[in-house]
């Protein structure tokens, strides 16, 4: 099958547990959630999204014809360098796209793989990490894997609700927009009063890489 990819770059992994690792992102376009487009984010179903994913047009974007072909993307981005080979699939929502063909192109070229998703849909066999971070207004399907984030706080989400899931590593990560200094506070509020959970930063904002 082929591949919508709005961008392909490498920077530090900025959130979670894997946070200062050296990474190519894949961006895939689309999401299952929102459109992208501000005119819908008011009546979407994920409506505090801090992404732009609409498209092909970002920084190594395309549409590519096959797993070979975007696994050439990848290594091309990440250049010469055998050692700490990571690539990080994300979004948009990239279990729209992602599958096992692009997971043994990218291992063929040595990668680890990585999956951001919002753990509406089930992920293909052969990721190396996967990172769950639920939606309010979604329902959740995917539950378990390496790192649960939550994205804080969100209405009518209760972070124990997530506990009990087989997750590694619970974060907790101040939503991002016009109230962060306000929602920055709660998060740590919260995660004082509960341990299981962590304060998770999305570091690349701060060290400015995209
Ligand atoms: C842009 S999403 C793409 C992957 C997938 N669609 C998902 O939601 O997990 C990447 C990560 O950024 C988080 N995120 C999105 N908007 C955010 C915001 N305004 N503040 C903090 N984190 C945000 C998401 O929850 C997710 O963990
Ligand atoms: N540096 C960096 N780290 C990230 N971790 C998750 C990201 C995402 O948008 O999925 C992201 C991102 O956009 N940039
Ligand atoms: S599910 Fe992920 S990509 Fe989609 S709108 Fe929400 S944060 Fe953005
Ligand atoms: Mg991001």
């Amino acid at each position: 099958m082929s591949y919508a990819v709005k961008e392909i770059f490498k920077t530090l992994q900025g959130e979670g547990a894997q946070a200062g690792r050296a990474a190519v992102f894949c961006r895939f376009a689309g999401c299952n959630l929102w459109s992208g487009r501000e005119a819908d984010r008011a009546t979407a179903v994920c409506r505090f999204c801090d992404t732009d994913f609409v498209g092909m047009d970002g920084e190594g974007g395309g549409r590519f014809a096959g797993a070979t072909e975007l696994a050439e993307a990848i290594e091309a981005a990440w250049g010469p360098s055998s050692t700490g080979r990571y690539v990080v699939f994300t979004g948009g929502e990239p279990l729209l796209q992602l599958d096992a063909a692009l997971l043994a192109a990218v291992r063929a070229r040595g990668f680890e793989s990585a999956v951001e998703t919002n753990g509406t849909l089930e992920p293909p066999a052969g990721l190396d990490w996967i990172c769950v971070s639920p939606k309010a207004d979604a329902a959740l399907q995917l539950r378990h894997g390496d790192e649960l984030k939550l994205v804080y706080p969100q209405e009518g989400v209760d972070p124990a609700a997530f506990e009990a899931l087989p997750f590694r590593h619970f974060w907790l990560q101040p939503m991002d927009g016009p109230r962060r200094a306000e929602n920055m506070a709660a998060a740590a509020a919260y995660c004082l009063a509960n341990p299981p959970w962590r304060l998770g930063l999305q570091t690349h904002k701060i060290a400015g890489l995209p």
